[in-house]
C-alpha cells in the first residue's frame, strides 16, 4: 500500500446517472481512499466508463455528489478537479512531437517554461521515453503511444489518476508488460488511481480494490481476494475467475449435505435455517476439483473435452444429470475425452448461493 493511505481520496454518494430519462447508474456510494488503486470492472453496458467519466467531470451526473480530496467538485469542469485521465485511445496530437505533447496542457495552464521542461523531463524517465521526445506519435509503436499518454497525466501532477481501457488498444504481450509498468508507477508515485477495464486479469493484478459492477449498480467491492475467495453472489462468483467458478443447481439436504446431479456431498456451509429440498446453487472453483485415481470421489462426471496447456489440463465434463463443469488438472497424467471421472474437492472450497444468487454462510 502507498502513502497517506487512511485519509479519504474520492467520495460517490448516491451518484447516478440517466441518458434521456433512462437511468444507466443507479445510485453509487464508493469511498476510495488517498494512494488507493481501484479498478471498476463489469460486463459491457454496465456503466464503468460512464462512473469514471462523471468522476473526471467529462459527464454530468444527474443526481447525487462527488468529493475529490475533501472538496465537492460535482459542478467543477474537469481542469478544476485535480484528476488527470488516460484514454484508450491515446488521444495524442499527431502533429506535435512527444516532447509537445507532453507540455501542452501546461503551457495550456501557463506554467512556466522552467517548470515544464523539468516536469517533461521527469516524466520521460519515469517511463522510459526520454530517447522519444523528438518523435511524432505517428512514428511511435502502440505501447510507446500509451506511454507519451500517461506521460501527459503526470506532467500535470494531479491528485487522482483516471484511466479507461488502456491498455485495450494493446497486442496481449504488450498488456501484460505495460500492466507491469502501471502497477510501478502506481508504487512510484503514490497516488489514487481509478482504472476501468473489462479485463478481470487487470482488475485481479493491479488493483487494491476491485469494484464489480452490473446494471449500473455495485455488486462487490473488495480486495482481488475477497472477491475471489468470498464472491457475494452468483454474479461476482461467475465473472472473476479464469475458468469460471463451476455453479451447480442442486438441493440443500438433510444434515448440511447438498445433492446434486443425483449424489449427496458436503458442503462445510452451515445455513443450517434451510430447509431440506430447497433449491442452492453449489460453487466450485475448476482448480477445487481433483480427479480421484479410483473411483471414491464425491462426483462421478465424464470428460467431453480436455484441452492441454502445458502446466495444466482443462477437462469439460458432464454430470450424470447434463450439468457441465470445469476441471483444471494437474498432473503428467493426462485424461482424455469420453473418459469417466471421479472428482473430489475440499467440503470448505464449496459456496453456497440461495435461489436469488445471494450468498449463503
Ligand atoms: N451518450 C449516451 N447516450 C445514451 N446512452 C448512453 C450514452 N453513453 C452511454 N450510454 C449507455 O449507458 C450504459 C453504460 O455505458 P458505459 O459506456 O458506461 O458502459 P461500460 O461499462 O463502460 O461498457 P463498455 O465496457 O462496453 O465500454 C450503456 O447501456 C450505454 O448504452
Amino acid at each position: 500500500m502507498t502513502n497517506g493511505m487512511g485519509n479519504k481520496s474520492v467520495v460517490l454518494q448516491d451518484v447516478q446517472k440517466s441518458y434521456g430519462g433512462l437511468p444507466v447508474v443507479h445510485g453509487i456510494d464508493l469511498t476510495i481512499e488517498e494512494g488507493e488503486f481501484v479498478v471498476f470492472v463489469g460486463p459491457s453496458g454496465c456503466g464503468k466508463s460512464t462512473l469514471l467519466r462523471m468522476i473526471a467531470g467529462l459527464e454530468d451526473v444527474t443526481d447525487g455528489e462527488i468529493e475529490i480530496k475533501g472538496r465537492i467538485v460535482t459542478d467543477l469542469d474537469p481542469s478544476e478537479r485535480g484528476i488527470a485521465m488516460v484514454f484508450q485511445s491515446y488521444a495524442l496530437y499527431p502533429h506535435m512531437s512527444v516532447r509537445d505533447n507532453l507540455a501542452f496542457g501546461l503551457k495550456m495552464a501557463r506554467t512556466n517554461v522552467a517548470e515544464i521542461d523539468t516536469r517533461v523531463k521527469a516524466a520521460s524517465a519515469i517511463l522510459k521515453i526520454d530517447h522519444l521526445l523528438d518523435r511524432r506519435p505517428g512514428q511511435l509503436s502502440g505501447g510507446q503511444r500509451q506511454r507519451v499518454a500517461i506521460g501527459r497525466a503526470i506532467v500535470r501532477k494531479p491528485d487522482v489518476f483516471l484511466f479507461d481501457e488502456p491498455l485495450s488498444n494493446l497486442d496481449a504481450e504488450l498488456r501484460v508488460s505495460m500492466r507491469i509498468e502501471i502497477a510501478r508507477l502506481h508504487r512510484e508515485l503514490g497516488n489514487t488511481m481509478i482504472y476501468v477495464t473489462h479485463d478481470q486479469t487487470e482488475a485481479m493484478t493491479l488493483a487494491d480494490k476491485i469494484v464489480v459492477l452490473r446494471d449500473g449498480r455495485v455488486e462487490q467491492a473488495g480486495t482481488p481476494r475477497e472477491i475471489y475467495e468470498n464472491p457475494e453472489n452468483t454474479f461476482v462468483a461467475g465473472f472473476i475467475g479464469s475458468p469460471r467458478m463451476n455453479l451447480l443447481s442442486a438441493r440443500w439436504g438433510e444434515g448440511g449435505l447438498v445433492d446434486v446431479a443425483g449424489e449427496r456431498v458436503e458442503s462445510a456451509v452451515p445455513a443450517a435455517d434451510r430447509p431440506a429440498g430447497a433449491a442452492v446453487t453449489l460453487g466450485l472453483r475448476p482448480e477445487h476439483l481433483k480427479v480421484a485415481s479410483d473411483l471414491t470421489g464425491s462426483l462421478t462426471a465424464r470428460v467431453d473435452f480436455s484441452e492441454y496447456l502445458g502446466g495444466t489440463q482443462y477437462l469439460y465434463c458432464q454430470l450424470g444429470d447434463g450439468q457441465s463443469l470445469t476441471v483444471e488438472h494437474r498432473s503428467p497424467v493426462s485424461i482424455a475425452a469420453g473418459e469417466q471421472v471421479s472428482l473430489q474437492f475440499e467440503p470448505s472450497n464449496c459456496r453456497l448461493f440461495d435461489e436469488g444468487g445471494n450468498r449463503l454462510r
